[in-house]
Order: C-alpha cells, then sequence, then structure tokens
C-alpha cells in the first residue's frame, strides 16, 4: 500500500491541494496511519511549500499570493513570467480588495467578489474580513448571507463544503472520506430547513455553514483548514424550491421520521470515526422540532451545540447583562415576554433562567416571570401540542390572541422577538412598552433585516427615545430628537466563534451550558460606557475578536479546574497557548530555505524586487 501511496505521491506532485483527483487506491492510503505524515506535509499545518511545484502555487488558494510573489520566490518556485513583472505587498492588495468592494452596488455583488476571493487567495480573502468586519460582516453573514443563499442555484461555483444526501444513507462515512483535509476539528452541519427566518431553503442552505464558518477564522483564527460545512440535503418541503429550475439540491419532499433520524445518528457516528470524538459539531438552522430534539439527544453524546438555541441566548443574556447597568435592575427583577416561541426564544429563556437562579432565585419563581406567545397565541398549559420546553413556560391563562392586550396585562419590563415575523412589533405595541416602563427593553432578534420585528429608527421613534435596543441584523444609526444613536447588533457571531476555539482547544467532549454564561458575561463585560451611551449592548464588530479570546481563555480555565480537557499537559498561560495556535493571515516568506540566486541570473530585474518578504503590520 505505501509503496502505491508514493508512486501516486510523485506522480501527482504537481497536483493542487485539492485531491478530489485522487485514485481510490490514494485515498485509502490516505487514512491510512502509516502515510499520515506524508499526506500532512502537502496539507494542513505543515503545508510545505516543495511539494507543490509551479503554478499550483497560484491554483492553491493556500499557497497563492498573486502578485505578492517577490522575485526570488517567483524564481524558486518555477512561477517567474506567469504573473506580470509587478511586485505587490498585502497591504497594496489589500487597498485594491477595498476599491473592487467599494465599485459594487449591490450586496450579493460584493458577496460574489469575497467569495471569488476566498477561492483565489485564502490569505487575502481573511486578512480583508478580519480588518473590516464593520464593513464586511453585512456581507459575508447576515443579511446579505440570506440573500446568497435564496439565489444560491444560480451563484453556486466551486465546493466549499460537503453535500451530503439522504441516498448516501448507509455511505455517510465514505462521502466523508471524500473531504481533501484530513484534520478537521469543527463542522457546521444544516439541513436548510429554517434558513434564518426565511424558512425551508433545502441543499441552498449551504451558504449558512459556509458563513459561519468563515467567522470562525476571521472573527476566532480557527485555522480553515480545521473546518468543514456540511449540508445534508434530506430534499425539501418548498413547492417553489421544487419547481425552480436552477435548485440545486434533490428534487424530493424532506425525509422524517426513522429514515431522518437513522441518517442523522449515522452521519454523527461518522464523524467521530473519520475525525475523532472530540470535533466539534454546531448544528445551524435546522427547524424547531428537529433543533431541539438532536440538542438533547446528541449534546451528551458528541462535542455538540444548537448555535439558534444556544449560541443566540448567550447572545442576548449580554445584551440583558449590559441593559442592568442603564436599567439598574437585576435580571430576576425583570418580567419577559417573548414573541415567537420556537428554539431561539426557548433557548433565551432557558439561560435567563439559569441567570436568574445564580441571581438567587428559584427555578420556579425565574420561570414564572418569562411569558410566550406565538402565532396560536399565549403558550398555555392546555395547549395541545407543546414543544420542548415550552412546557416551562406555559401559563395557566386562555390561549390569548391579542398581542397588544397581552403587553397591557402582563407589562413585562423586556419584549423579545425571535418569531421571523417582520414589523410584529407594531407602534402600538411599543408605545404600550414605553408606557409601562422607563427604559423598556425591546429586542428584534429575528434575521435577516426584512424579519425583524421592528426597526432601529422605529424602537426609539415610538418610546420616546427611551428604549433599551438591539437587533439580530444591522440597522444603520438612529437619529432620534437631534441626538444619534448606533445601537448594536444582538448576533450570536459574538459568542460562536470564542465558544468554538475554547472548546476545540481544550479538546471538551461535551459542550455545558456554563460556556454560553461565560460567553455571555465576557461580552457584556466588554461594553464600555461609550457604547451605551451610544445605544449599544453589545460592544463594536471590530472587537469580536477580542472577546473570541477572552471566551476561549475562559472556557479552557474553566475545563482544566473541572476535567473537561483532555489536551495534556495543562497549559500554565492559557491566553499564550491559545495565542501560538492561532492561524495568521500574513503571508508566509515561500522562499525555500536551501535556495539561493543562481551565479549568474538569467533576469535582469532590479534588486528592488530581490526582497523576500513582505512587510507584515
Ligand atoms: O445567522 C445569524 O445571523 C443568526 C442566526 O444564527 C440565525 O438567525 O439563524
Ligand atoms: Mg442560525
Amino acid at each position: 500500500m505505501f509503496a502505491a501511496f508514493s508512486k501516486s505521491l510523485s506522480a501527482t506532485r504537481t497536483l493542487q491541494i485539492n485531491k478530489a483527483v485522487l485514485s481510490e487506491s490514494l485515498r485509502f492510503s490516505l487514512c491510512n496511519k502509516d502515510t499520515k505524515r506524508d499526506y500532512h506535509e502537502v496539507v494542513g499545518d505543515v503545508l510545505t511549500p516543495s511539494q507543490v511545484m509551479g503554478i499550483d502555487h497560484l491554483r492553491d488558494p493556500r499557497l497563492n499570493k498573486g502578485l505578492g510573489f517577490t522575485l526570488a520566490e517567483r524564481q524558486a518556485l518555477g512561477i517567474h513570467g506567469l504573473q506580470p513583472a509587478r511586485y505587490k505587498s498585502q497591504e497594496e492588495q489589500l487597498e485594491l480588495c477595498k476599491i473592487s468592494i467599494e465599485n459594487y452596488q449591490e450586496p450579493l455583488n460584493k458577496y460574489l467578489y469575497l467569495s471569488e476571493l476566498h477561492d483565489r487567495n485564502e490569505k487575502l480573502f481573511f486578512r480583508l474580513l478580519s480588518e473590516n468586519i464593520e464593513q464586511l460582516l453585512p456581507i459575508v453573514y447576515t443579511p446579505t448571507v440570506g440573500l446568497a443563499c435564496q439565489r444560491f442555484g444560480l451563484i453556486y461555483r466551486r465546493p466549499h463544503g460537503l453535500f451530503i444526501t439522504i441516498n448516501d444513507k448507509g455511505h455517510v462515512y465514505d462521502v466523508l472520506r471524500n473531504w481533501p483535509e484530513p484534520d478537521v476539528h469543527a463542522i457546521v452541519v444544516t439541513d436548510g430547513e429554517r434558513i434564518l427566518g426565511l424558512g425551508d431553503l433545502g441543499a441552498c442552505g449551504m451558504g449558512i455553514p459556509i458563513g459561519k464558518l468563515a467567522l470562525y477564522t476571521a472573527l476566532a483564527r480557527i485555522k480553515p483548514h480545521h473546518c468543514l460545512p456540511i449540508c445534508l440535503d434530506v430534499g425539501t418541503d418548498n413547492e417553489a424550491l421544487l419547481e425552480d429550475p436552477t435548485y440545486i439540491g434533490l428534487r424530493q419532499k424532506r425525509a422524517r421520521g426513522a429514515e431522518y433520524d437513522e441518517f442523522l445518528d449515522e452521519f454523527m457516528a461518522a464523524i467521530v470515526k473519520r475525525y475523532g470524538q472530540d470535533t466539534l459539531i454546531q448544528f445551524e438552522d435546522f427547524g424547531n422540532a428537529n433543533a431541539f430534539r438532536l440538542l438533547e439527544k446528541y449534546r451528551n453524546k458528541y462535542c455538540t451545540f444548537n448555535d439558534d438555541i444556544q449560541g443566540t441566548a448567550a447572545v442576548a443574556l449580554a445584551g440583558l447583562l449590559a441593559s442592568n447597568r442603564k436599567t439598574g435592575k437585576k435580571i430576576s427583577e425583570q418580567v419577559f415576554l417573548f414573541f415567537g416561541a420556537g428554539g431561539a426564544a426557548l433557548g433565551i429563556a432557558d439561560l435567563c433562567v439559569k441567570a436568574m437562579e445564580r441571581e438567587g432565585i428559584s427555578e420556579a419563581e425565574a420561570r414564572n416571570r418569562i411569558w410566550m406567545m406565538d402565532i396560536d397565541g399565549l403558550v398555555v398549559k392546555n395547549r395541545s401540542h407543546l414543544l420542548g420546553h415550552q412546557t416551562f413556560y406555559a401559563k395557566d391563562h386562555s390561549p390569548e390572541k391579542d398581542f397588544l392586550k397581552l403587553v397591557n396585562e402582563i407589562r413585562p419590563s423586556v419584549l423579545i422577538g425571535a418569531s421571523a415575523t417582520g414589523g410584529a412589533f407594531t407602534p402600538d405595541i411599543l408605545h404600550a412598552m414605553a408606557s409601562i416602563n422607563r427604559h423598556p427593553i425591546v429586542f428584534a432578534l429575528s434575521n435577516p433585516t426584512a424579519k425583524a420585528e421592528c426597526t432601529a429608527q422605529q424602537a426609539y421613534d415610538h418610546t420616546e427615545g427611551r428604549v433599551i435596543f438591539c437587533s439580530g441584523s444591522p440597522f444603520p444609526d438612529v437619529n432620534y430628537d437631534g441626538k444619534v444613536y448606533h445601537p448594536g447588533q444582538g448576533n450570536n457571531a459574538y459568542i460562536f466563534p470564542g465558544v468554538a476555539l475554547g472548546v476545540i482547544l481544550a479538546g471538551i467532549h461535551h459542550i455545558i451550558e456554563d460556556y454560553f454564561i461565560i460567553a455571555a458575561q465576557t461580552v457584556a463585560d466588554n461594553v464600555k460606557e461609550e457604547d451605551l451611551a451610544k445605544g449599544s449592548l453589545y460592544p463594536p464588530l471590530g472587537y469580536i475578536n477580542e472577546c473570541s479570546l477572552q471566551i476561549a481563555s475562559l472556557i479552557l480555565k474553566d475545563a482544566y479546574k473541572n476535567g473537561k480537557a483532555t489536551v495534556y499537559p495543562e497549559p500554565e498561560d492559557k491566553r499564550k497557548f491559545l495565542e501560538s495556535k492561532l492561524y495568521s493571515h500574513f503571508y508566509e516568506d515561500s522562499l525555500p530555505k536551501t535556495w539561493t540566486w543562481p551565479e549568474s541570473p538569467k533576469i535582469k530585474t532590479r534588486p528592488l524586487q530581490r526582497k523576500t518578504k513582505t512587510t507584515v503590520t
């Protein structure tokens, strides 16, 4: 087997990293322990450019520096002449990228430009994203990623992850082996049933795992080759998609029941078999009925969490903790009314209960302070189908459907929208909140922007500017009564990258709720007085990178203290340890160590270009 592998390897030396073309026998060899080291030499952490020749340095997005290759590198790597003579530093390239993005008017075109850059030059893409989070987050993530999913059939170009269909049932592990990276630590998976607030987008939901994992790298500097986006294509119940000639998924109704469950079980087991027990699996945008069920089923068996339930809960809790500083009230003193009673709402409610218990009240008292309503009215005890934890919050009450009447009766201090019903917080509702509270807390968390329960401007306009507001998608600054406010984005991007970094680096096997409370508290602690004064309950988006590192350090600390870490020896300085593991988006020197200029170079280029290193800042 090894001989066959070596032979194939030399024959394929000039191939780029994308090993989709590898022969079956070579693929078997790659999974073989003895040959794993050789494979690592051309991919992953110890990627050795010497294993790659010529033009593949330009074709492989992980090696490509475009015009950032110096003359010496071009000579040594055999790419001289394949590009124009000009050398550009990464900084000069970044400037050009920014100009290019600004030239596009449509957000979707900006998204496509970034996606193409990701395909072409990985370090440039991630540096651009990390250093321009405020401007680019709305493009690679909410809200534009929603539009990209809706058009996914039209814009799909190249593989950025795996599509595993229900027809692969029985062979999921074989499909996983087709992914060329052997060292995956983090997976974001969707089955596309509830993409943001847009509903069932089937296989087009793949845009979400791709976007979330881009943020793993941009916001927590998790190495891109450690990340794998997966879409489980079990069909779609979206009739429009089933009839759409551009649809890229299976053209059949969703598999449900035992068939679905067996497929999911097989998927989880295959991940562990392929990548190990501590592979983090983030569930994203599953339908409500499956999201809770699967979380309960897998949370103590696998290294998994559901971002829509737990990530959203943590970011909402962070906002509430920060708002305490404005209202002077503890969380256990608030009365909550949720509009929407699905995964996100229940996740927030559960985490708030935990936070209230920490403040000293009982679980029952805490649950009593939380009311929920959805399309069927108030969540009440005698409702025939109570979903998951809805039972905890169901009240002895008539199933009242009149939202305004309920606000006036319950007199909530906190109104949380997680309903995917754009505009549900009408001026009447907002006026009522303002008449009940000096500082009404209103969170319109649904995504993308059009699904938000109210806009930031409406929230200020209809509460005499007294509102404490945040939204899941970004809104422009608000002008109220001559003052400009900059409400923050209560988005789970503050939470999941940092949690993932800590969990991966400590080798944690099961993700406990405490980590989300740690994350929420960390984000809240990073909110400055000046942020609150501007109307924001969150640190600026550009600060998420630092929040992620703090969250990860604290999770590491907790995991070692409580025996949940499996990576030993325990690092003494947790922050230093994790910083040593981070991805660098700066260009590295690609010049082979032993290479020197020939005695009489055939080229007549001025020494100015003989620079071997790009300046990094
Ligand atoms: O993606 C986002 O912006 C937040 C999220 O998880 C969702 O809305 O499903
Ligand atoms: Mg989501």
